[in-house]
Parts: structure tokens; sequence; C-alpha cells
């Protein structure tokens, strides 16, 4: 029997929030499922963020599961970094590494969820040799490197088609959505099987990010077939985040 869908989980991303004052951006939703962290190395996307040491320093301001998003070339050099700096999740994405399986091992071996990431370019297939070794797969909605973005409506389909791979498999992994997640374009990826929701320009750049995220809860939650539950409580590591 197919395990039952998990909750929704909103994931702010901070790379909208204002990072002169990351821990105030952080204080600001405290009803935030987990916190999701862009990590960009101006190769495989041509912007660049922060590394282990912002990690560290999110990691003394909250107890919130950190979502790292890994958008770098090789990332097989960074996660043993990363996971002492205090993530709680990696992300690769399948276009960055050549030893795909082995990295997603490794990063759980550490002791952390591992994340599988599909640009949008990237057909659902690229997972099928992979995916009994994630615990959660993004599916990206934008072209990673930038916020605020237009969510790209062909990503719904790419959404139902992992769901589908999940459940011929009998797998209990979520699917995260990333970029031009809001209000409007949130209840059609949740009916497709969505379960992890990031958001940056609409939960950091409204006047009330908190707000905003009960917006995103409420319109999930709304969605036939999936709980509308309240935030949970902080973890880390595979168990229980
Ligand atoms: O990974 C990325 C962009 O590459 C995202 O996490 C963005 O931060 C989402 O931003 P919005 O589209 O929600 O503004």
């Amino acid at each position: 029997m197919t395990p039952p869908l998990p909750r929704v989980r909103i994931a702010p991303s901070l790379l909208a929030a204002d990072f002169a004052r990351l821990a105030d951006s952080v204080s600001r939703v405290p009803n935030a499922d987990w916190l999701h962290v862009d990590v960009m190395d101006g190769h495989f996307v041509p912007n660049l963020t922060v590394g282990p040491v912002v990690v560290a320093a999110l990691r003394h301001v909250t107890s919130l599961p950190l979502d790292v998003h890994l958008m770098v070339e090789s990332p097989e050099s960074m996660v043993e970094a990363f996971a002492r700096a205090g993530a709680n999740h990696l992300t690769v994405h399948v276009e960055a590494t050549h030893h795909l399986d082995r990295l997603l091992r490794h990063i759980r071996e550490l002791g952390l969820r591992a994340g599988v990431a599909l640009n949008p370019g990237t057909p659902v297939e690229a997972l099928d040799y992979v995916v009994e070794l994630a615990d959660l797969v993004l599916v990206m909605t934008v072209n990673p490197g930038f916020g605020g973005q237009h969510f790209i409506p062909q990503m719904v389909r790419k959404v139902e088609a992992v769901r589908r791979l999940l459940e011929e498999r009998q797998l209990s992994c979520d699917v995260e959505v990333d970029g031009g997640v809001d209000d409007k374009t949130a209840p059609a990826l949740v009916q497709a099987g969505a379960t992890v929701l990031v958001a940056g320009t609409f939960v950091f750049k409204d006047d009330d990010p908190a707000g905003a995220v009960t917006r995103l809860r409420r319109v999930s939650g709304a969605v036939a077939g999936f709980p509308a539950a309240g935030p949970e409580a902080g973890g880390s590591g595979r168990a229980g985040a």
C-alpha cells in the first residue's frame, strides 16, 4: 500500500530576505516549517550567495530545520562542510555531479536528509535509478539562480509525474517546489502532489512574512486530501525532520 501523503510544509527562502539582517528575517517567520538556504557558486548558476559560514551562523539563531539547496558544480566537495555547519537537509542537482548515487548515500551517511533537484529542462526519468536514495525531490519551478522569477506552469505536470513515480515505488519522499511559489500557484502544485512549498519573494517581500506563511498554509490546506496542519517543532537530522 502507498504510504499516506505527508502534510504540506512551508519553507521560506532566505534568498529574498534582508542579508544585512538575516537573524531578524528568521525571527519574522516563527511559523515556518523549514528555512530554505540557497547556495550558489557562480558556475552552476550565474549568481553567488552564501557558504557554510552563514549556515553555521543561522544554526545559532534558529532550531528550524535548515533546508540547504546546493546550486553548485561538484557538490561532493562541500557536503561535509555544510553538515558540520548544521544543515539538516542537503539537496544536490542531478545536473551538477557525475556521481549522484554515491553523493546521496554520503549525505545520508552524514545523518542528513538527502535531496535531489531537477532543473526545469531535466526530465523526471533522471530520478529512475536514484529516487530510493532520496528523502526529498526538489522540482525547480523556475530556472535556478535568482529569486522573483515567473513560475513555469509546465512544472505542475512534472510534479504530477514525480508523485506518480513515488506512488509506483511506494516511497514516502517529500516533493518540494521552488520558484514563483505564491498563494496563486501553490494550490495547483499541492494538488499535483507537492508536499513542501519554498517561497522567497512571497514571504519576505511582504510587510508581514509570518502572515504570508499562514496564507500559503491556508491555501495548501484547502486542497482536497491534504491535512491543513500548523507548524511543526524544529528538528534535526533525517528522523523527524
Ligand atoms: O532557488 C531559488 C532560485 O534559484 C529559489 O529558492 C528562490 O529563492 C525562490 O524565490 P522566489 O521565486 O520565491 O522569489
